[in-house]
C-alpha cells in the first residue's frame, strides 16, 4: 500500500502572485527544541489562509517568524519576491494583532490606531480622520475618547485590528485574536474580521484551534502537527477529502468515527473490510476496492462520520453493522447515538506518532522530531531520551451515528445500521489515505 503524503500538491491559487513563501522552515528553541519542521508552505496575494492546528503544534512560532519576531533555524521566509529571512520586522510590511491586543495603555483609542500613522510621519489631521474612518468600519467610534482600560475584550481587540490595519499592510496576522471573546462576540467579530480583510484585499494568516474559525474563515486551511503541515486546501477539501486521519479527526462535530479494520481479500478479488466480528464490503469498482485487492490481510482505518450511518431494519441490506444503543444525545436538529458495536476505535491523536520502544520490538521506531532535525543539520541522533507513551491508540468505543430527531429508540436497543461507503475514508495504519489524489 502506498501512502499518498501531502507533499507535492499544486498549489491552486497559482493565478495570483504568491504573497508569502515559507521554504523549508524550521525552528529550534534553545538547540534542543524542533518547535517548527521544514515546513513550506505558500500563501496567495490577497489570500486568507488559516493556520489550523493543536495546542504546540508551533502555530504561532511560525507568524513569528514571518513577523520577524522569532529568528528562523533554518529555511527561508519570501514577501513576494523578496527574501524576507533576514529582514527586520519594521521592514517586513508586516501587521499582527496577538490573543490579548496590548494597547498603549496611556493613549486614548483614537490615539493608540493613529499611532502607527503618526510615526510614519503623517500630519496628526490626516491620521485622526484616518482612524475615525477604521473606527467606524470596527463599530468603535462611540469610544474613540476611551482608555483601553474602559474598554470590554471584544472593544480591545477591535482596537488593536484597527492599530494594526491602520498603515494598509502587505501581510496581516492574526494569533487567535476571538479566544478571549465570549460566544456571540466571537461570532460577530470573526464575520467582521473576514468582511474586513476581504474589503482591504489584504493576505492575511489567520492562527486558530478552534475549527469552526478555520471552516467559516478561510480561503485555504494548513492543517498542523508537530511542526508541520499535514494538509493544505480549501476547507471543503480538507473536510471532505482529508490527508490523514489526524486531519479528518481535527475536523467535524461529532468527531468522525475511526475503526480499526482489517483488508480482506476474497474470491474475484472482493474487498472486505472486517472490524473483528463484523465487516463490509467494497464495490468492485470503487476506486478503493482497486487499491486494497492486492493488500489482503493489510491494518487499515475507516474513517466514517456520524451522517454516514442510517437506521434500518432489514437483516439483510449491504454493509450493515449491528449494535445496541448505549446513550442518545438531542442536539435539536439531530440526535446523536452512541452505539456498542464492539469495534475497535482509533485515536487519531495517537496515529502517527512516535510509538514508545516497548510497544512492539519489531516495528522500526520512527525517529522522533528533533531526532530528524539533528540529523539533517549533521548532528547525529539525539541523545537517548524515553519516547513519551500517550496510552493505546486503540480502544473498544461506542461508534458515533447520527439519528433524526424524532427517532424514537431507548437505550439497550439493539440496531441495524447501515454504512454508505461512498462516505467513508481509508487510511493505512501510519493514517495517510491510500486513495489520496493529488490535489
Ligand atoms: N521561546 C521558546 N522557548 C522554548 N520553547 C518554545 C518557545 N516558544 C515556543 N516553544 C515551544 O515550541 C512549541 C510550539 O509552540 P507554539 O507556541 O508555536 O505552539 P502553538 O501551536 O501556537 O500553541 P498554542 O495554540 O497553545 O498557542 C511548543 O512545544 C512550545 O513549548
Amino acid at each position: 500500500m502506498r501512502p499518498c503524503l501531502p507533499v507535492d500538491r499544486k498549489f491552486p491559487y497559482k493565478a495570483y502572485m504568491t504573497a508569502i513563501r515559507l521554504d523549508g522552515v524550521s525552528k529550534v528553541f534553545d538547540g534542543e527544541h524542533l518547535a517548527v519542521d521544514e515546513l513550506s508552505l505558500e500563501i496567495g496575494d490577497g489570500e486568507f489562509m488559516v493556520l489550523l492546528g493543536p495546542s504546540g503544534c508551533g502555530k504561532t512560532t511560525l507568524l513569528r517568524m514571518i513577523a520577524g519576531l522569532e529568528r528562523v533555524t533554518s529555511g527561508e521566509v519570501w514577501f513576494g519576491r523578496t527574501r524576507g529571512t533576514d529582514l527586520a520586522p519594521r521592514e517586513r510590511g508586516v501587521a499582527m494583532v496577538f490573543q490579548t491586543g496590548a494597547l498603549y495603555p496611556n493613549r486614548t483609542v483614537q490615539e493608540n490606531i493613529m499611532f502607527p500613522l503618526q510615526i510614519a510621519g503623517k500630519d496628526d489631521a490626516e491620521a485622526g480622520s484616518t482612524a475615525v474612518g477604521l473606527a467606524q468600519i470596527l463599530s468603535i467610534e462611540s469610544v474613540l475618547d476611551r482608555m483601553p482600560w474602559t474598554l470590554s475584550g471584544g472593544q480591545r481587540q477591535r482596537v488593536a485590528i484597527g492599530r494594526a490595519l491602520v498603515r494598509r499592510p502587505k501581510v496581516f496576522l492574526l494569533d487567535e485574536p476571538l479566544s478571549n471573546l465570549d460566544a456571540t462576540m466571537r461570532t460577530e467579530l470573526r464575520q467582521e474580521i473576514g468582511a474586513m480583510t476581504r474589503d482591504l484585499n489584504v493576505t492575511t494568516l489567520y492562527v486558530t484551534h478552534d475549527q469552526v474559525e478555520a471552516l467559516t474563515l478561510a480561503n485555504r486551511i494548513a492543517v498542523m502537527r508537530d511542526g508541520r503541515i499535514e494538509d493544505v486546501g480549501t476547507p471543503t477539501q480538507v473536510y471532505n477529502d482529508p490527508a490523514t486521519a489526524f486531519v479528518a479527526g481535527f475536523l467535524g462535530t461529532p468527531r468522525i468515527n475511526l475503526m480499526s479494520a482489517t483488508v480482506n481479500v476474497t474470491a474475484h478479488h472482493r474487498v472486505r473490510l472486517e472490524f473483528g466480528s463484523q465487516s463490509i464490503g467494497l464495490d468492485p469498482t470503487d476506486r478503493r476496492s482497486l487499491i486494497l485487492r492486492h493488500h489482503h490481510g493489510a491494518p487499515v482505518i475507516v474513517g466514517a462520520r456520524s451522517n454516514a450511518f442510517s437506521l434500518i431494519t432489514t437483516q439483510d441490506a449491504p454493509n450493515q453493522l449491528t449494535g445496541t444503543i448505549r446513550a442518545f444525545e438531542f442536539h435539536g436538529q439531530q440526535s446523536i447515538a452512541f452505539v456498542q458495536c464492539g469495534i475497535e476505535i482509533v485515536d487519531p491523536d495517537r496515529i502517527g506518532r512516535p510509538r514508545p520502544a516497548h510497544a512492539s520490538p519489531l516495528a522500526e521506531p520512527t525517529p522522533s522530531l528533533l531526532g530528524r532535525f539533528r540529523r539533517r543539520i549533521g548532528l547525529g541522533a539525539a541523545p537517548a531520551t524515553p519516547v513519551e507513551f500517550h496510552g493505546p491508540s486503540h480502544r473498544r468505543a461506542d461508534l458515533v451515528v447520527e439519528l433524526p430527531v424524532d427517532t424514537e429508540l431507548q437505550r439497550g436497543t439493539r440496531i441495524q445500521l447501515a454504512l454508505d461507503t461512498s462516505k467513508i475514508h481509508i487510511f493505512d495504519h501510519t493514517g495517510h489515505r491510500v486513495d489520496r489524489i493529488t490535489r
